[in-house]
Protein backbone atom coordinates (compact mmCIF):
# COMPACT_ATOMS: atom_id res chain seq x y z
CA UNK A 1 0.00 0.00 0.00
CA UNK A 2 1.34 3.48 -0.77
CA UNK A 3 0.48 6.56 1.28
CA UNK A 4 0.06 9.22 -1.13
CA UNK A 5 0.37 13.32 -0.70
CA UNK A 6 -2.37 15.17 -2.29
CA UNK A 7 -1.07 18.60 -3.31
CA UNK A 8 -4.26 20.88 -4.01
CA UNK A 9 -6.29 18.69 -1.82
CA UNK A 10 -9.25 20.90 -1.57
CA UNK A 11 -9.69 21.46 -5.12
CA UNK A 12 -12.38 19.36 -7.22
CA UNK A 13 -9.65 16.96 -8.03
CA UNK A 14 -8.18 17.03 -4.63
CA UNK A 15 -11.62 15.82 -3.38
CA UNK A 16 -11.69 13.45 -6.30
CA UNK A 17 -8.70 11.84 -5.83
CA UNK A 18 -9.49 11.31 -1.96
CA UNK A 19 -12.60 9.99 -2.26
CA UNK A 20 -10.71 7.37 -4.16
CA UNK A 21 -7.95 6.48 -1.65
CA UNK A 22 -10.77 6.41 0.55
CA UNK A 23 -11.06 2.51 1.76
CA UNK A 24 -8.97 1.92 -1.84
CA UNK A 25 -5.73 0.30 -2.43
CA UNK A 26 -3.37 3.05 -1.23
CA UNK A 27 -3.55 5.54 1.64
CA UNK A 28 -3.87 8.92 1.60
CA UNK A 29 -1.13 10.69 2.87
CA UNK A 30 -2.56 14.09 3.74
CA UNK A 31 -3.21 17.14 1.58
CA UNK A 32 -1.70 20.63 1.64
CA UNK A 33 -3.40 23.74 -0.55
CA UNK A 34 -2.46 27.47 -0.98
CA UNK A 35 -0.08 28.80 1.95
CA UNK A 36 0.94 25.44 3.16
CA UNK A 37 4.38 24.16 2.94
CA UNK A 38 4.69 20.88 0.90
CA UNK A 39 7.85 20.09 2.51
CA UNK A 40 5.97 18.23 5.37
CA UNK A 41 3.90 15.96 3.45
CA UNK A 42 6.70 15.08 1.08
CA UNK A 43 8.15 13.35 4.30
CA UNK A 44 5.99 11.31 4.87
CA UNK A 45 4.50 10.03 1.83
CA UNK A 46 5.23 7.75 -0.59
CA UNK A 47 4.57 9.48 -3.54
CA UNK A 48 3.06 13.42 -4.06
CA UNK A 49 0.48 14.14 -6.65
CA UNK A 50 -0.36 17.98 -8.08
CA UNK A 51 -3.35 19.30 -8.98
CA UNK A 52 -3.09 22.72 -7.76
CA UNK A 53 -1.66 26.11 -9.96
CA UNK A 54 1.40 26.33 -12.36
CA UNK A 55 2.88 29.14 -9.85
CA UNK A 56 3.06 26.60 -7.60
CA UNK A 57 5.12 24.29 -9.16
CA UNK A 58 8.48 25.52 -8.31
CA UNK A 59 7.95 24.94 -4.83
CA UNK A 60 6.13 21.41 -5.18
CA UNK A 61 9.12 20.23 -6.74
CA UNK A 62 11.87 21.57 -4.14
CA UNK A 63 9.44 19.62 -1.51
CA UNK A 64 9.58 15.91 -3.68
CA UNK A 65 13.30 16.35 -4.47
CA UNK A 66 14.58 17.31 -0.72
CA UNK A 67 12.28 13.81 0.36
CA UNK A 68 13.57 11.95 -2.40
CA UNK A 69 9.85 11.53 -3.18
CA UNK A 70 8.16 10.68 -6.54
CA UNK A 71 5.37 13.06 -7.76
CA UNK A 72 2.92 13.07 -10.57
CA UNK A 73 2.05 16.50 -11.58
CA UNK A 74 -1.26 17.25 -13.24
CA UNK A 75 -1.49 20.72 -13.08
CA UNK A 76 -2.32 22.26 -16.42
CA UNK A 77 -1.34 25.39 -17.94
CA UNK A 78 2.21 25.22 -17.75
CA UNK A 79 4.57 27.47 -20.05
CA UNK A 80 8.27 26.45 -20.86
CA UNK A 81 9.50 27.72 -17.89
CA UNK A 82 7.83 25.10 -15.95
CA UNK A 83 8.50 22.18 -18.34
CA UNK A 84 12.21 23.05 -17.49
CA UNK A 85 11.31 23.11 -13.59
CA UNK A 86 10.50 19.43 -14.24
CA UNK A 87 12.78 18.58 -16.29
CA UNK A 88 16.06 19.84 -14.19
CA UNK A 89 13.56 17.85 -10.86
CA UNK A 90 13.59 14.81 -12.90
CA UNK A 91 16.99 14.75 -12.50
CA UNK A 92 17.20 13.49 -8.82
CA UNK A 93 13.38 12.20 -8.90
CA UNK A 94 10.75 10.26 -11.03
CA UNK A 95 8.42 12.96 -12.45
CA UNK A 96 5.71 11.88 -14.49
CA UNK A 97 3.89 14.80 -15.87
CA UNK A 98 0.64 14.68 -17.68
CA UNK A 99 -2.51 17.14 -19.00
CA UNK A 100 -4.82 14.38 -18.76
CA UNK A 101 -4.24 11.10 -16.48
CA UNK A 102 -6.76 8.51 -17.79
CA UNK A 103 -6.60 5.50 -19.71
CA UNK A 104 -8.59 7.08 -22.51
CA UNK A 105 -6.97 9.83 -23.42
CA UNK A 106 -3.56 8.09 -23.62
CA UNK A 107 -5.17 5.76 -25.91
CA UNK A 108 -6.45 8.34 -28.01
CA UNK A 109 -3.31 10.83 -27.87
CA UNK A 110 -1.53 7.16 -29.47
CA UNK A 111 -4.15 6.62 -31.96
CA UNK A 112 -3.93 10.52 -33.01
CA UNK A 113 -0.19 10.23 -33.32
CA UNK A 114 -0.52 7.08 -36.01
CA UNK A 115 -3.48 8.81 -37.64
CA UNK A 116 -1.54 12.30 -37.96
CA UNK A 117 1.21 10.06 -39.37
CA UNK A 118 -0.86 7.92 -41.99
CA UNK A 119 -2.92 10.45 -43.18
CA UNK A 120 0.18 13.23 -43.58
CA UNK A 121 -0.28 17.08 -43.90
CA UNK A 122 -2.93 17.60 -46.68
CA UNK A 123 -5.48 16.52 -43.88
CA UNK A 124 -5.95 19.56 -41.68
CA UNK A 125 -5.87 18.75 -37.68
CA UNK A 126 -8.06 21.01 -35.92
CA UNK A 127 -8.33 20.12 -32.08
CA UNK A 128 -11.53 20.97 -30.06
CA UNK A 129 -12.28 21.27 -26.37
CA UNK A 130 -15.14 22.11 -23.84
CA UNK A 131 -14.85 22.31 -19.90
CA UNK A 132 -16.82 23.31 -17.44
CA UNK A 133 -16.96 27.60 -16.50
CA UNK A 134 -14.43 27.52 -13.71
CA UNK A 135 -11.57 26.26 -15.66
CA UNK A 136 -9.03 28.71 -16.25
CA UNK A 137 -6.23 28.04 -18.39
CA UNK A 138 -6.57 27.19 -22.65
CA UNK A 139 -6.54 25.39 -24.35
CA UNK A 140 -6.22 22.08 -21.96
CA UNK A 141 -3.47 20.33 -21.02
CA UNK A 142 -4.94 17.40 -23.01
CA UNK A 143 -5.79 19.95 -26.32
CA UNK A 144 -2.22 20.59 -26.23
CA UNK A 145 -1.15 16.62 -25.10
CA UNK A 146 -3.07 16.36 -28.17
CA UNK A 147 -1.82 18.17 -30.33
CA UNK A 148 2.15 17.61 -29.43
CA UNK A 149 1.00 13.82 -30.76
CA UNK A 150 -0.69 15.20 -33.87
CA UNK A 151 2.76 17.37 -34.57
CA UNK A 152 4.86 13.68 -33.62
CA UNK A 153 3.21 12.02 -36.29
CA UNK A 154 4.00 14.58 -38.92
CA UNK A 155 7.36 14.57 -37.40
CA UNK A 156 7.48 18.24 -37.14
CA UNK A 157 7.05 20.61 -33.87
CA UNK A 158 3.54 21.59 -32.86
CA UNK A 159 5.43 24.82 -31.78
CA UNK A 160 6.25 26.01 -35.08
CA UNK A 161 2.69 24.77 -36.11
CA UNK A 162 0.37 25.86 -33.44
CA UNK A 163 -2.63 28.37 -34.86
CA UNK A 164 -4.98 29.44 -31.81
CA UNK A 165 -7.55 32.45 -30.82
CA UNK A 166 -9.00 32.91 -34.42
CA UNK A 167 -11.05 35.95 -34.47
CA UNK A 168 -12.00 39.47 -33.63
CA UNK A 169 -8.71 40.16 -32.88
CA UNK A 170 -7.72 40.19 -36.63
CA UNK A 171 -10.68 42.65 -38.21
CA UNK A 172 -12.45 39.64 -38.92
CA UNK A 173 -10.52 38.44 -41.29
CA UNK A 174 -8.19 35.74 -40.24
CA UNK A 175 -6.56 34.58 -43.76
CA UNK A 176 -6.80 31.10 -45.18
CA UNK A 177 -5.50 28.16 -43.02
CA UNK A 178 -1.53 27.54 -43.24
CA UNK A 179 -0.70 24.97 -44.90
CA UNK A 180 0.11 22.40 -41.93
CA UNK A 181 -1.21 23.81 -39.24
CA UNK A 182 -3.05 22.69 -35.80
CA UNK A 183 -5.49 24.24 -34.76
CA UNK A 184 -7.13 24.82 -31.20
CA UNK A 185 -10.44 25.87 -30.26
CA UNK A 186 -11.65 25.76 -26.78
CA UNK A 187 -15.17 26.20 -25.20
CA UNK A 188 -16.27 26.55 -21.45
CA UNK A 189 -19.22 26.34 -19.79
CA UNK A 190 -21.73 24.51 -17.13
CA UNK A 191 -19.91 21.38 -15.97
CA UNK A 192 -18.35 19.73 -18.59
CA UNK A 193 -15.52 17.70 -17.13
CA UNK A 194 -13.53 17.07 -20.11
CA UNK A 195 -14.67 16.79 -24.14
CA UNK A 196 -11.96 16.84 -26.51
CA UNK A 197 -12.01 15.84 -30.52
CA UNK A 198 -9.55 16.05 -32.82
CA UNK A 199 -11.13 16.37 -36.55
CA UNK A 200 -8.87 15.52 -39.41
CA UNK A 201 -10.35 17.54 -42.41
CA UNK A 202 -9.35 16.03 -45.53
CA UNK A 203 -10.91 16.54 -49.24
CA UNK A 204 -14.62 15.93 -48.90
CA UNK A 205 -14.18 13.93 -46.00
CA UNK A 206 -13.48 14.28 -42.26
CA UNK A 207 -12.15 11.52 -39.69
CA UNK A 208 -13.04 12.69 -36.02
CA UNK A 209 -10.98 11.17 -32.88
CA UNK A 210 -12.66 12.43 -29.56
CA UNK A 211 -12.99 11.23 -26.01
CA UNK A 212 -15.63 12.49 -23.34
CA UNK A 213 -14.92 12.18 -19.59
CA UNK A 214 -17.76 11.67 -17.70
CA UNK A 215 -16.74 12.49 -13.83
CA UNK A 216 -13.08 13.72 -12.54
CA UNK A 217 -13.50 9.78 -11.51
CA UNK A 218 -11.32 8.86 -14.44
CA UNK A 219 -8.70 11.60 -13.81
CA UNK A 220 -8.29 10.71 -10.13
CA UNK A 221 -8.17 6.74 -10.85
CA UNK A 222 -5.20 7.62 -13.42
CA UNK A 223 -3.24 10.02 -10.77
CA UNK A 224 -3.44 7.44 -8.23
CA UNK A 225 -2.61 4.40 -10.51
CA UNK A 226 0.38 6.93 -12.14
CA UNK A 227 1.81 7.96 -8.82
CA UNK A 228 2.21 4.33 -7.25
CA UNK A 229 4.08 3.68 -10.48
CA UNK A 230 6.40 6.12 -9.95
CA UNK A 231 7.31 4.87 -6.71
CA UNK A 232 11.23 2.92 -7.08
CA UNK A 233 11.29 4.23 -10.51
CA UNK A 234 14.84 5.43 -11.27
CA UNK A 235 15.38 9.50 -11.51
CA UNK A 236 13.58 10.69 -15.30
CA UNK A 237 10.62 12.65 -16.16
CA UNK A 238 7.35 10.08 -17.30
CA UNK A 239 4.17 10.06 -18.61
CA UNK A 240 1.27 8.13 -19.29
CA UNK A 241 2.02 6.12 -21.88
CA UNK A 242 4.51 4.93 -19.56
CA UNK A 243 2.63 3.69 -17.35
CA UNK A 244 -0.18 1.98 -19.50
CA UNK A 245 2.69 0.59 -21.88
CA UNK A 246 1.02 2.24 -24.54
N1 LIG B 1 -3.92 16.01 -15.59
C1 LIG B 1 -5.20 15.72 -15.43
O1 LIG B 1 -5.66 14.60 -15.73
C2 LIG B 1 -6.10 16.76 -14.89
C3 LIG B 1 -5.61 18.00 -14.62
N2 LIG B 1 -6.39 18.95 -14.05
C4 LIG B 1 -5.72 20.19 -13.71
O2 LIG B 1 -5.49 20.17 -12.29
C5 LIG B 1 -5.50 21.51 -11.80
C6 LIG B 1 -6.51 21.62 -10.67
O3 LIG B 1 -7.80 21.42 -11.18
P1 LIG B 1 -9.08 21.54 -10.24
O4 LIG B 1 -8.95 20.59 -9.10
O5 LIG B 1 -10.26 21.48 -11.11
O6 LIG B 1 -8.89 23.04 -9.72
P2 LIG B 1 -9.38 23.67 -8.35
O7 LIG B 1 -9.25 25.15 -8.51
O8 LIG B 1 -10.69 23.09 -7.94
O9 LIG B 1 -8.30 23.15 -7.29
C7 LIG B 1 -7.00 23.62 -7.19
C8 LIG B 1 -6.59 23.54 -5.74
O10 LIG B 1 -5.22 23.90 -5.61
C9 LIG B 1 -5.12 24.91 -4.64
N3 LIG B 1 -3.98 25.78 -4.87
C10 LIG B 1 -3.90 26.90 -5.62
N4 LIG B 1 -2.68 27.43 -5.55
C11 LIG B 1 -1.97 26.62 -4.73
C12 LIG B 1 -0.66 26.64 -4.25
N5 LIG B 1 0.18 27.63 -4.56
N6 LIG B 1 -0.24 25.62 -3.44
C13 LIG B 1 -1.08 24.63 -3.08
N7 LIG B 1 -2.37 24.58 -3.50
C14 LIG B 1 -2.79 25.56 -4.31
C15 LIG B 1 -6.42 25.68 -4.73
O11 LIG B 1 -6.64 26.47 -3.59
P3 LIG B 1 -7.43 27.89 -3.75
O12 LIG B 1 -8.84 27.49 -4.03
O13 LIG B 1 -7.22 28.56 -2.44
O14 LIG B 1 -6.80 28.63 -4.91
C16 LIG B 1 -7.39 24.52 -4.86
O15 LIG B 1 -7.67 23.92 -3.63
C17 LIG B 1 -5.82 22.41 -13.01
O16 LIG B 1 -4.61 22.88 -13.56
C18 LIG B 1 -6.51 21.45 -13.97
O17 LIG B 1 -6.45 21.84 -15.30
C19 LIG B 1 -7.70 18.72 -13.76
C20 LIG B 1 -8.26 17.52 -14.04
C21 LIG B 1 -7.51 16.42 -14.62
O1 LIG C 1 -9.45 21.59 -15.54
C1 LIG C 1 -10.04 20.51 -15.78
O2 LIG C 1 -11.14 20.25 -15.34
C2 LIG C 1 -9.34 19.52 -16.62
N1 LIG C 1 -8.10 19.78 -16.94
C3 LIG C 1 -7.25 18.96 -17.70
C4 LIG C 1 -6.87 19.66 -18.98
O3 LIG C 1 -6.54 20.86 -18.93
O4 LIG C 1 -6.87 19.03 -20.03
C5 LIG C 1 -7.77 17.57 -17.89
C6 LIG C 1 -9.27 17.44 -18.01
O5 LIG C 1 -9.65 17.70 -19.32
C7 LIG C 1 -10.01 18.28 -17.00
Amino acid sequence: MARIGIIGSEGRMGQAIAALLDGGEHACAGGVDRGHDPADLAGHADALVDFSAPGALSVNLAAARAAGVPILIGTTGLGDEHHAMIDEAARDIPVLQTGNTSLGVTLLAHLVEEAAARLGPDWDIEVLEMHHRMKVDAPSGTALLLGEAAARGRGVALADNRESGRGHEFGGHTGARATGAIGFAALRGGTVAGEHSVIFAGEEERIVLAHSAENRAIFARGAIRGAAWLIGRPPGRYTMRDVLGL
